[in-house]
Order: structure tokens, then C-alpha cells, then sequence
């Protein structure tokens, strides 16, 4: 359904002289999202998870260049393209409350969006007010703006929107912080559903843990670029590139073990693999060039000495 290859992503940044330069944040980066599965992206701060939805959406800022190739069914995603399905085949969860518009109330808000994806003016005020029982919102917060309800409800308003979108794609960025765990469970669980009846979800999140209930397969971000794609069910004996074993023992209910060393900024990537100085497997084969993506164990992996 999405399909991604060798995507980059820069922004031209003016510095004090007011000379031009390039900030590469997304190289080489892959991924596919098939009809009916939930393909979980995780990875660091700043690794360009969001970056990659709003790539996908269309909705980069205007300094941004984007390289390689975006498809959505089969089709190229152009930016006439993008304008058209956003919204509408494909939906956003974002990350930020922000994105609700400040002066609609949050119920025709909601409705307008399940209008545009077909629905006729009676199905969709159903479909809302299903969906907001579903997500423990009262009808009157139908009739609330968005700056009058609290922050843990609007990002349930956000969640509701793309479910009662009939988008096929769904991206949702962080959909669970701030959330009761029983509702960021449950609103995974929806996710799950989503894709169950044949849309393609794609779900950004820090929380591994989380993301492995629903997910079926995990593609790992590391400085703009997946360094792996594994299935769900390799967590954690399975896993092939030396970041995600390590991103697993660094969480809290694991070992804890915090990751040595720092993601590399945009502005100061190595030459070769980009976790070559934190990596415990690191040859100077490493840092010659950038490990291609490659089949292992039925996985994909930018390491040369995974197997
Ligand atoms: N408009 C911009 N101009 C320049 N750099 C940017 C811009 N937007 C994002 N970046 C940089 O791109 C990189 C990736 O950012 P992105 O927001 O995609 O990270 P993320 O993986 O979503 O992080 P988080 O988990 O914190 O949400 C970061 O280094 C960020 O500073
Ligand atoms: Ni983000």
C-alpha cells in the first residue's frame, strides 16, 4: 500500500553569514506498509519518525527537499497527490493536540472529516457518536472547542478522527502519551482493528513494548534511517542489528542498560554505518561506506556483520 526507497530528506538552513547549506535528517531510508498490518516505527529522539509521516503526508515545511521515492498504491505520491488523499485515504494521528482546529467545535470537527471520507451527513454524526462513546467522551464534548477540554481528551478527539475517517493508510505519531494505560491500550487495540479489517496503520511510538502487542512487524529508526525491519515476534532473541539490542536493553522493564554515546546530529553523520563509534561489533570496515539494507533471516539489516 505505501511503499518507500532510499527516501532523504533536507532542509536548507541559512547560517549567520547568510550562507546557504544543507542539513540532511532522512538518508537512504526504507519501508513498506502493506493492506492489513500494523508496522510499528520506533527509534531515538530525533532519529525522523515524524519527519517520515510528514513526508508521507505531504505536509514538510517549504525548505524541506525530499529525494527518492514515496508510493501510495502503486502510484507516485506528488504533492497535488498528497493534498488530494490527506485526510481522506490517508489519515494522521499527530502527535500534537495542536492540529485541532482552535475555532470548530470538536464534535463537526470530527464529523467533517468522516464526510470527506464518504460518509453522508446522518451516517457520519453516527459514526462520531459512536466512536466518541467508544474513546469514554461524553456527547457534550461534541459541542466543547478544543481549547476547552483537557489534553488527555483531545488526543482521544485525535484518535477518534482517524478512526472515523475511511482512510486506508493510517499514521499515527505517539498516539498513546498522556493517555490512562487502559485507554492507551485500548486505543492501540483500535489501531489493531484498523488494520484488521484492511487498512495499513502505521504506528510511531517510543514505547516498544506497546507497539510489539499490535504490531506485526517494527522497522527501527537510527539517524534518519532504518537500520532494521524485523518481525514483531523476533523481540528480543531474534533481533540482527546491534541498536535495536541494544534500544531493547536500555528500557526500563529490560535491563536498563543505557545505550552508550549519542545519536550523531544531522550536521555531523559519519561516513560509514551511522553507529559505527557506539557500536559493540565495530570493525573499520564500518566506517568505509554505508551498510546497504540487507535480507537477513527473513528481517532487513544496515549492519555488515549481522547474520
Ligand atoms: N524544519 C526543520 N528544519 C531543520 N531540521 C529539522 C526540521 N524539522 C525537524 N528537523 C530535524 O530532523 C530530525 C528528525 O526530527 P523528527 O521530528 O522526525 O524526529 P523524531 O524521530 O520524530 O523525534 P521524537 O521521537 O522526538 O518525536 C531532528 O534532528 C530534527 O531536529
Ligand atoms: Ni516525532
Amino acid at each position: 500500500m505505501l511503499s518507500i526507497r532510499q527516501l532523504g530528506v533536507s532542509f536548507t538552513q541559512y547560517d549567520q553569514g547568510l550562507n546557504q547549506r544543507q542539513l540532511t535528517v532522512i538518508t537512504d531510508l526504507d519501508l513498506e506498509v502493506q493492506a492489513g498490518e500494523v508496522v510499528a516505527v520506533v527509534g531515538a529522539s530525533g532519529s525522523g519518525k515524524s519527519l517520515l509521516a510528514h513526508a508521507v503526508l505531504g505536509i514538510l515545511p517549504d525548505n524541506a527537499q525530499v529525494t527518492g521515492s514515496l508510493r501510495f498504491k502503486g502510484q507516485p505520491l506528488t504533492p497535488a497527490r498528497c493534498a488530494q488523499l490527506r485526510g481522506q485515504d490517508i489519515a494522521l494521528i499527530p502527535q500534537s493536540v495542536g492540529y485541532l482546529d482552535p475555532l470548530m467545535k470538536v464534535g463537526p470537527q470530527v464529523r467533517r472529516v468522516a464526510q470527506l471520507g464518504g460518509l453522508s451527513k446522518a451516517a457520519a454524526q453516527t459514526a462520531v457518536g459512536r466512536t466518541f462513546n467508544r474513546y469514554d467522551l461524553l456527547p457534550s464534548t461534541q459541542g466543547r472547542y478544543p481549547f476547552q477540554i483537557s489534553g488527555g481528551m483531545a488526543r482521544r478527539v485525535l484518535v477518534a478522527t482517524a478512526v472515523v475517517s475511511q482512510a486506508d493508510l493510517v499514521i499515527a505519531d505517539e498516539p498513546t502519551p498522556g493517555l490512562h494505560p487502559e485507554i492507551a491500550t485500548e486505543t492501540l487495540t483500535h489501531l489493531r482493528e484498523l488494520a484488521d479489517e484492511g487498512r495499513g496503520v502505521m504506528v510511531i511510538t517510543h514505547d516498544i513494548e506497546a507497539a510489539l502487542q499490535i504490531a506485526d512487524r517494527v522497522a527501527v529508526f537510527y539517524a534518519g534511517t532504518t537500520v532494521e525491519i524485523a518481525a514483531a515476534a523476533d523481540f528480543p532473541e531474534r533481533l540482527r542489528h546491534p541498536y535495536t539490542q541494544a534500544l531493547w536493553r536500555s528500557l526500563p522493564q529490560n535491563d536498563f542498560i543505557p545505550v552508550p554515546g549519542h545519536q550523531p546530529s544531522p550536521d555531523q553523520l559519519p561516513t560509514g554505518c551511522l553507529f559505527s563509534d557506539r557500536c559493540p561489533w565495530f570493525t573499520p570496515d564500518c566506517a568505509a561506506e554505508r551498510p546497504a539494507l540487507r535480507s537477513v533471516r527473513g528481517g532487513l539489516v544496515r549492519c555488515i556483520h549481522a547474520d
